[in-house]
């Protein structure tokens, strides 16, 4: 479904963001894309999407593949309808425009009557975002911002779904919410998920497989399973907030990928 083979991305010409990066989602199958602030996640999703140039960045090398095609140099606009939607980070949605309005924007590829029975999907979905459909989006808290985009990437009916993100600056329990919402999405659509996420405690519950990027490389791969149970993905990732300054540099020392 999404293949991607040793892809370098550059920016400016001059800074390497990813080094030689692959990974793969099958078809039906959510996957945790983790790492610690600057390891090139977001570069990765950008290069998915086909949004590097927009970030002045391109791909140096490698590949991306999607539904068995090649998609390594499509725009933004060619991937979305070969079936990809990618929800940036920093909550990307019309702020002085409504839930409804937004929503509209989102699906204005669909025919008028699917996209209003879409809409009513997405009400039906997040009982608080048809509460306040006639507010400002920009004024919805962080939680029902994260609902109302997870509504527009619906109404464009992607086969597979990007998210960058979506637990930051929200309190534990509306993380929580986020992450259920996304497993339901899989189960009930039969989308293939890749979760970008710096909470790796939130992101393991719901995904099938796990790689964990740092300076751009890929340096652990795995089963969701596998990763709970690899004491260096688990203190660093799963227990950072209680690794203090003595063990962090014990975990540094020992780290096979350094
Ligand atoms: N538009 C840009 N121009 C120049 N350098 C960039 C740009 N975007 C990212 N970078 C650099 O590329 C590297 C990877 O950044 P990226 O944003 O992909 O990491 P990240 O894992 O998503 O981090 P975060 O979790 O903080 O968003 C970093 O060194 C960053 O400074």
């Amino acid at each position: 479904m999404l293949s991607v083979e040793n892809l370098k991305v550059v920016y400016r010409g001059v800074i390497l963001a990813l080094d030689g990066v692959s990974l793969e989602v099958g078809e039906g199958e959510a996957v945790a894309l983790l790492g610690p602030n600057g390891a090139g996640k977001s570069s990765l999703v950008r290069a998915i999407a086909g949004l590097l140039p927009k970030f002045e960045g391109r791909v140096l090398d490698g590949k991306v593949r999607l539904f068995g095609r090649e998609a390594t140099h499509l725009d933004p606009v060619g991937i979305s309808q070969m079936g990809l939607t990618a929800i940036l980070e920093g909550r990307p949605l019309f702020r002085y425009l409504t839930p409804v309005e937004n929503l509209m924007a989102a699906g204005h590829r669909l025919p008028p009557k699917a996209l209003k029975e879409g809409m009513e999907e997405v009400f039906a979905r997040f009982p608080r975002l048809y509460e306040r459909r006639h507010e400002q989006a920009g004024y919805l808290s962080g939680g029902e911002q994260q609902m109302l985009l997870l509504g527009m990437a619906l109404l464009t009916r992607p086969r597979l779904l990007v998210v960058d993100e979506p637990s930051l600056g929200l309190a534990p329990k509306l993380v929580g919410e986020v992450m259920q919402t996304l497993e339901a999405l899989r189960r009930e659509k039969g989308l293939s998920l890749l979760l970008v996420e710096q909470n790796a405690r939130a992101a393991l519950g719901v995904v099938d497989r796990v790689y964990v990027l740092e300076r751009g490389r890929v340096v652990f791969e795995g089963s969701a399973k596998e990763a709970m149970e690899d004491q260096d993905v688990m203190e660093f990732y799963l227990g950072k907030e209680e690794v203090g300054f003595r063990q962090a540099r014990r975990y540094r020392r020992r780290k096979r990928w350094v």
